[in-house]
């Protein structure tokens, strides 16, 4: 694999990969406005890929204030097909303890205040997202944690991420009904990048990192910034051992992925009847099926 097929979005506490080579800053313009941050395109051992700080650089973008719809968008102009997202979360459960890496499978959403489509004025689709997760990346990152043997770390394979809105953490009661829903992680941005990335026809997947034990915790009375930093920066440095595995193997073998094809049944608009607008904007997802 030559061409640029890898997108890595850093969450909290991961604002920059250290082992990107001959780095080039894309100012991408995009209809949505600018991306979080420049797009920072580079070499990983050789490899090409395109790393994005989910709320910049210097962590200046909340998660409502987050532009999903322009990062997921310049993702896909610079032809990314994979796309890896690490992300800071809480865990829901006792054996998922902090500094645990989970690999979610499945999502609920509690966001209020974003939008989670390209879709809408003059030109409707609705996409599959029974399985939100490309199982094939999900399981490469797997084998790259497991290869790595990184002590004291467990990787927990599947689980359930409830994406709320935030900013402010949950109460107590929001975090024991999560726990009684069985879900595992809590974060506040992966559900909406998700669904974009899925009607990118871009394949994606989780790396969540976790932080904390959320405020249901006995011991964890609520959760401040100040516990989570420090994991952040343990996790940092760990995302990025994984990371790079991931991308050695995916240029080795980059897996299968029905998220390739997600649009294939799901535009329900007859694109010449679509509104034009739309649908020249909305060029670089619909280019296949134009
Ligand atoms: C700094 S803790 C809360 C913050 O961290 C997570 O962000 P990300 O998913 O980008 O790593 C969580 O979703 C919140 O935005
Ligand atoms: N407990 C928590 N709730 C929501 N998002 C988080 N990100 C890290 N820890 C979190």
């Amino acid at each position: 694999m030559t061409d640029l097929k890898i997108g890595i979005i850093g969450g909290s506490g991961l604002y920059k990969m250290d082992a990107l080579q001959d780095i080039e800053e894309l100012q991408v313009d995009t209809p949505y406005g600018p991306p979080s941050d420049a797009l920072i395109r580079g070499n990983l051992d050789g490899t090409p890929v395109v790393f994005l700080a989910r709320h910049g650089r210097n962590h200046t973008l909340m998660p409502t204030e987050l532009p999903f719809r322009a990062n997921i968008y310049a993702m896909k102009s610079l032809g990314v097909e994979y796309l890896i997202s690490a992300s800071a979360v809480g865990s829901l459960k006792e054996a998922v303890k902090p500094l645990d890496m989970v690999l979610p499978d499945q999502f609920i959403d509690r966001t209020r205040n974003r939008i989670s489509t390209f879709f809408g004025e003059g030109l409707v689709a609705h996409i599959s997202f029974g399985d939100p997760v490309c199982n094939g990346l999900a399981g490469v990152l797997g084998e790259a944690i497991a290869s790595l043997n990184l002590p004291d770390i467990s990787l927990h394979q599947g689980g359930t991420y409830v994406c709320m809105e935030g900013p402010a953490f949950s109460t107590k009661a929001e975090s024991s009904l999560y726990r009684s829903w069985g879900a595992t992680v809590i974060g506040m941005t992966n559900l909406p990048e998700a669904k974009l990335a899925r009607e990118a026809e871009i394949a994606y997947a989780t790396l969540a990192l976790v932080t904390d034990y959320d405020c249901w915790h006995p011991d964890h009375d609520s959760v401040t910034v100040e516990m989570v930093i420090g994991n952040l920066q343990k996790n940092a440095v760990n995302a990025q051992r994984v990371i790079r595995e991931t991308v050695r193997r995916l240029s080795e073998a980059p897996p299968a992925s029905d998220a390739h094809d997600a649009l294939k049944f799901a535009i329900i608009t007859p694109l010449d009847k679509a509104n034009p607008t739309t649908r020249d904007k909305l060029a670089p997802l619909l280019k296949k099926y134009l």
